[in-house]
């Protein structure tokens, strides 16, 4: 495969040697015995394998959510233990992650108070998040008066207006029809290219994977491993229809699914 574009970029986030074992009433269950893989500042990466892998428990260990057993994560060396300021998290279900008794400004708005940054800055920040995702002029409407991918722009937005270093999505496209998945994977593009945002993203759609990623991280055995990291070099700007009927595009959806297969 060919080297990332990203290869010269520092690491952000640094996963090594992570396991993770719940512990349950009827005993110790091991989920992910070993990763190992680094996310390079301004990457995106998408974290790939069969159902049931470990993959939401490994965002979980990312997100401080779940406790780490062994080996470390760590984003610009600092080793993650709780969940990090430096992270936004944007969910499948949109529904369940915005307030529906808050308008779409004040949905936005949320995260910021444990900011406090200056009047100004906050407010420019809300502006500037809600027109990268499209949604100027609705301020002002609730979340159920949206369609599914405009309330996913929303959640997205208020990630955006936090300024992670590192987003973190799982399955976050999931629930909206294919034209408006289509938007939503370009709108990730285009917000790592205006913040130079670190992304993680879990997703079961392998052309999803390849389209947005600079490297898929493909898991697989149980407890889970990195099977293979696949380093993608389709550079900037990305297309739809460009892009897919590239014939490396082929071969590379082709790839993940058969290292997919081998690891059900
Ligand atoms: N809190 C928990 N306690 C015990 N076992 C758990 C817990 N959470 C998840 N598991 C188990 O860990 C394994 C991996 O689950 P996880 O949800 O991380 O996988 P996944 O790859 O995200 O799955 P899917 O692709 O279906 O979304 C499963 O066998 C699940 O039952």
């Amino acid at each position: 495969m060919n080297a990332s574009s990203f290869a010269d970029a520092p690491v952000r986030l640094s996963v090594a040697g992570l396991a993770k074992t719940y512990d349950t009433k009827k005993g110790p269950v091991e989920v992910i015995a070993d990763l190992t893989f680094d996310v390079r500042t301004a990457e995106i990466a998408c974290i790939v394998g069969p159902s049931g892998i470990g993959k939401t428990t490994l965002l979980k260990c990312l997100t401080g959510l779940q406790s780490i057993t062994s080996g470390s994560a760590r984003i610009d060396g600092k080793q993650i233990d709780g969940p990090p300021e430096e992270m936004a998290l944007v969910f499948q279900e949109y529904t369940r992650s915005l307030m529906p008794w808050l308008t779409v400004e004040k949905n936005v708005r949320l995260p910021l108070k444990h900011l406090r940054l200056p009047a100004a800055e906050r407010e420019a920040r809300i502006t500037a998040a809600l027109e990268a995702v499209g949604l100027a002029g609705a301020e002002a409407k609730y979340p159920w008066q949206l369609s599914g991918g405009m309330q996913q722009r929303v959640a997205i937005a208020r990630a955006i207006a936090y300024r992670p270093e590192v987003l973190i999505m799982d399955e976050p496209f999931a629930s909206v029809d294919a034209q408006t998945r289509f938007e939503l994977e370009d709108l990730c593009l285009k917000i790592r290219e205006e913040f130079g945002m670190t992304i993680v993203i879990v997703t079961h759609d392998i052309d999803e994977a390849v389209y947005l990623s600079d490297r898929v991280v493909v898991l697989g055995e149980r407890p889970a491993r990195v099977t293979e990291i696949i380093d993608i070099d389709f550079g900037e700007p990305r297309d739809q229809i460009v892009t897919r009927s590239r014939p490396e595009f082929a071969e590379l959806r082709t790839a993940v699914f058969e290292l997919i297969r081998k690891a059900g």
